[in-house]
């Protein structure tokens, strides 16, 4: 799938967030819960520079809890803390900060070790585009953001918020852009709306959903579509689905650009129910 992103774009946001890095100390780092893996930019492990960080697996109320726990795992074996939210649920919100305070201790105890008087811990959220940056400080933030003044160094003032007395969270979060070297990446990237849909082939990404439904949830495949038959016949399955859903244009025949895009719409709507696209062993 031809997706460029552009390349200074790039460098500048990853010079932004080494900026924002000097200022914190660790990181919380957002990814997809139904695409742990494609939604991380491998990038950010080289600019952490041994800086501790906390997974939070968003978007966790769309993703297939089984495989959430299989991420959990699997996280856990590479040392790494990881949790899964879902961002409009108050206990997960309680989760991220109980999580993070947990963080903020280990850092303080390692300085009053030193000698260094303890002062409030600080973190920054980053992640690719759309993973619920925003919205996660917006709620963390509970309108208590509070301008705690110049760091040295920067010249530009940044505003932190308190999310408790010993944890601030910088307000405004790194963006970090995907890696599409991988054509399965883009594919199940593209799939969840990371990447705006005019640039994006949607007869592809639908192609890419149904086959994926057809091997991993066989039954929604059945009662949202009523294909029950391999996909070989791509053709034949896009009409079949075109004509149930009314996607017709004059003279009977299917619009198939019509029916990629509620394929894809079912699948980021939820309407195919909780599915994850990526499993931690490529078990898929
Ligand atoms: N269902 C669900 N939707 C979520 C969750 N977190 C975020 N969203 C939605 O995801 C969309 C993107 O969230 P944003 O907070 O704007 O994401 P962002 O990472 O700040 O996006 P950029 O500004 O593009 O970098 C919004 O429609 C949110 O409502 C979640 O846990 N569950």
């Amino acid at each position: 799938m031809p997706i460029q992103w552009f390349p200074g774009h790039m460098a500048k946001a990853k010079r932004e967030v080494q900026e924002k890095l000097k200022l914190v100390d660790f990181v919380i780092e957002l990814v997809d819960a139904r695409v742990p893996l494609s939604s991380q930019n491998p990038l950010l492990q080289q600019l952490l520079n041994n800086k501790t960080k906390m997974i939070v697996l968003m978007k966790n109320d769309l993703a297939d809890n089984k495989i959430t726990t299989k991420w959990l795992s699997y996280f856990e074996t590479k040392g790494i803390v990881s949790i899964a939210i879902d961002v409009n649920n108050k206990k997960d919100i309680q989760t991220v900060i109980q999580t993070a305070k947990m963080l903020a201790e280990e850092k303080m105890e390692r300085l009053r070790r030193k000698g260094i008087r303890p002062r409030a811990a600080r973190a920054m959220i980053v992640g690719i585009p759309n993973v619920g940056k925003s919205t996660l400080i917006n709620r963390l933030a509970n309108k208590k953001i509070a301008k705690t003044g110049d760091r040295p160094g920067v010249t530009k003032q940044q505003q932190w918020i308190k999310v408790k007395k010993d944890f601030e969270l910088l307000d405004t979060p790194g963006i970090l852009w995907p890696k599409f070297e991988d054509e399965v990446v883009g594919l199940r990237l593209a799939a969840i709306g990371t990447i705006k849909d005019q640039l994006l082939p949607m007869d592809e990404i639908a192609t890419f959903i149904l086959r994926y439904i057809q091997s991993n949830y066989p039954s929604i495949m059945k009662e949202r579509y009523e294909v029950e038959e391999e996909l070989t016949d791509i053709v034949g399955i896009f009409t079949k689905i075109g004509k149930r859903r009314g996607c017709l244009e004059a003279g009977g025949h299917v619009n198939f650009d019509k029916t990629a895009e509620i394929i894809v719409q079912d699948l980021r709507n939820s309407r195919l129910g909780p599915i994850s696209l990526e499993h931690p062993t490529n078990e898929e």
